[in-house]
């Protein structure tokens, strides 16, 4: 079999080989003598078009650039109105930190959102119990704010639903993007799991091509990054940086379901989707072949990061401001409402700080701008092959992180477990989260109060059902990419734009992120710590009574029903007498 060959890319600092992928050749220290812009000076006076900014990452992306980068000259985000909201009013409410408000009924179930305007400073309320607000300083956008008060002048929105034909951008607009953007970062998608398969399509995949149409418009492009997923290809066990051939070729799968109705799309969805877990990988896999199909025309990046967490520092340690993947899990049993998942212990939990992530994003837009590789470059943004944490380990940091920053109100006190083992975790559903729950709503139906915990339960189960797939078994990644592209960067850079996995230490990292759950996505105030220990320990006396109270009360059925229960019954007790008496006679002796 012919070796493929491999000829030097024009500037030399790539390597393009015949078998059509780029690879980047380790160069650290070849920069040097060269005046070769570092990555804020390349971003220096550039137009940049940012989708899903008003994201988990996109909110990362757009602060660290701002930041990081001063002299960009403007960020166009392509923002869509929502919750009656104009694009306009989210995106400024972003920037001065209004957020909008949840709304929760007695319950803690969500009623309405509505916008609410707060001070220069900001605020993100995340919680809001029976009508009565609680607010808290959001902290994503404060040290952009300290070097650069008028930051929100270089954000320019952009009104734009993706899910509609030319991306409902007006032709006033089209034409300014396409005269002036020089790097485009596309971050929007659906990331929900349950996610019908012709919206997941419309959104990952289609709006997808029409952002690379608009890209091809523009006059100034110097690079398009796409962000996909690690999972993209998780139907296979070792993943490389390369864009693996789709289940479907896109084209015929979008003519085909334009068509349909939406039940007979639901019934052929398992078929479709294959050994795919849900819609989400599946279109995040065919959109990444639909960003293939431009890497002649332009230059292309496309970041996979796996299972995306809490910032690692950056804006500050553990911001984290939603309930995807293994937040929401955190937090369940941090509240002592999850006691049991399906996980395997020794399966390696591929989590990669937010921070990082965008760090590795905005080092490979500038990358792709500044050394044009021939072909989309693909890195893999994961941890598992170089700084390997595992699920088991993650339960252990978790538990012992709530025990010493508690959650308040917590339903029991956190003491959650994986296992493997189907039967032992339905075991355990049983015996710790269904008989809880139904005796706590048998106690508010007592009170006068709606059962409300069932529900939650449910819930609760219907969301970790949809992501045991991935605790369950584990991947690995060829991430060769991340390190080449890290050896790239000049030591400032390196600094600057960190994405060594290596340096993260994960029990503190773990700690970081479940307070960072506390304080960003409940709003829990750290200063309620001894008040929410108090009430653990009110949890622990109540749970022992309790225990006390069964056992007494099912010893009286038995002894009330049985000569043999009464005759144990009295051996135990004449035992206890005659140890009793023993010890107090052989004390009197000694002394
Ligand atoms: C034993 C325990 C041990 C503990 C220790 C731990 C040990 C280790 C354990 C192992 C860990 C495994 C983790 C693996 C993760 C792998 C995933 C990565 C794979 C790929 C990564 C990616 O490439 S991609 C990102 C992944 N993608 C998601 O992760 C979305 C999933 N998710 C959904 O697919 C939908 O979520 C789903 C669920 C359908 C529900 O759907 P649903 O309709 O029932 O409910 P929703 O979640 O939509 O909630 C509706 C609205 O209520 C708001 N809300 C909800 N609860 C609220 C509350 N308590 N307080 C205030 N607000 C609340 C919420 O914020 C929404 O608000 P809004 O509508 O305004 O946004
Ligand atoms: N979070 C994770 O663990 C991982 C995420 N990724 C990828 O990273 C990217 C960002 O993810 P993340 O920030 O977590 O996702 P979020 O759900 O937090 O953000 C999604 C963004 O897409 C926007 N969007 C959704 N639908 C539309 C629409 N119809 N028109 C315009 N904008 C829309 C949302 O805008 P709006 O505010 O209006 O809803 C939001 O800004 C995605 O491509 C995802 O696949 C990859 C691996 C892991």
């Amino acid at each position: 079999m012919d070796e493929p060959s491999v000829e030097r890319d024009l500037d030399g600092l790539g390597e393009q080989a015949t078998d059509g992928h780029t690879r980047l050749t380790d160069i650290s220290g070849g920069t040097e003598g060269r005046s070769m812009a570092s990555i804020p000076e390349y971003y220096a006076g550039k137009n940049v078009l940012i989708t899903g900014a008003t994201g988990f990452m996109g909110k990362v992306l757009v602060e660290k650039l701002l930041r990081a980068c001063p002299e960009v000259r403007a960020l166009y985000l392509l923002v869509r109105p929502k919750a009656g909201q104009s694009m306009e009013q989210r995106v400024s409410d972003m920037m001065t930190c209004k957020q909008l408000l949840l709304y929760f009924d007695a319950d803690g179930l969500k009623l309405d959102t509505s916008p609410v305007g707060m001070g220069v400073q900001g605020f993100s309320v995340c919680r809001v119990s029976g009508g009565e607000a609680c607010v808290r300083h959001e902290l994503l956008f404060d040290r952009v704010r300290e070097v650069n008060p008028d930051f929100h002048l270089k954000i320019i929105p952009i009104s734009s639903e993706l899910t509609q034909p030319g991306l409902a951008i007006s032709p006033e607009d089209v034409e300014r993007l396409s005269a002036c953007i020089n790097v485009v970062f596309h971050c929007a998608a659906t990331i929900r799991f349950d996610e019908p398969l012709k919206h997941a399509l419309q959104l990952n995949v289609i709006a997808t091509q029409q952002l690379l149409s608009l890209a091809k418009q523009m006059q100034h492009l110097e690079a398009f990054v796409h962000i996909s997923t690690a999972y993209a290809n998780c139907n296979r066990k070792h993943i490389d940086e390369v864009i693996y051939p789709p289940p479907v070729e896109p084209k015929k799968l979008i003519d085909s379901l334009e068509w349909m109705d939406d039940s007979i799309v639901r019934d052929i969805t398992p078929r479709l989707i294959g050994d795919r877990p849900n819609t989400y990988t599946y279109t995040k896999a065919l959109a990444e072949c639909v960003v293939q199909q431009e890497q002649d025309k332009l230059n292309i990046a496309i970041i996979r990061p796996s299972i995306v967490g809490a910032s690692w520092q950056e804006p500050v340690p553990g911001w984290i401001d939603n309930f995807n993947g293994p937040s929401g899990v955190f937090i369940a049993a941090g509240k002592g409402i999850l006691r049991t998942m399906r996980a395997n212990n020794d399966a390696v939990a591929d989590l990669v700080p937010v921070d990082m992530v965008i760090n590795l994003t905005l080092a490979a837009g500038w990358y792709t701008a500044v050394h044009r590789p021939k072909s989309a470059l693909v890195y893999n943004c994961t941890t598992g092959g170089i700084n390997p944490f595992h699920w088991g380990q993650i339960e252990h940091h978790v538990m012992l992180s709530f025990k010493r920053n508690p959650l308040e109100q917590a339903f029991r006190r956190p003491n959650a477990n994986i296992t493997s083992n189907y039967l032992m975790n339905q075991y355990w559903i049983l015996v710790s989260h269904k008989f809880p729950a139904l005796i706590y709503d048998f106690v508010l139906r007592l009170s006068g109060q709606k059962p409300q915990m069932m529900r939650i339960f449910n819930r609760l189960h219907k969301a970790i059902g949809l992501l045991e797939y991935f605790s369950s078994q584990d991947w690995e990644w060829n991430s060769e990419n991340m390190s080449m592209l890290m050896s790239q960067l000049t030591p400032e850079d390196r600094r600057t734009f960190n994405f060594d996995v290596r340096q993260l230490n994960w029990p503190e990292y773990i700690e970081n992120y479940c307070i960072g759950t506390k304080k960003y996505v409940l709003n829990e105030d750290m200063s309620d710590i001894p008040a929410a220990r108090q009430h653990l320990r009110k949890l622990r006396n109540i749970r022992y009574t309790f225990n006390t109270l069964l056992v007494v009360f099912i010893w009286r059925v038995f002894i009330a029903r049985s000569q043999m229960a009464r005759n144990i019954w009295y051996f135990v007790v004449s035992l206890c007498f005659k140890f009793l008496s023993y010890f107090r006679a052989s004390s009197t002796i000694t002394k």
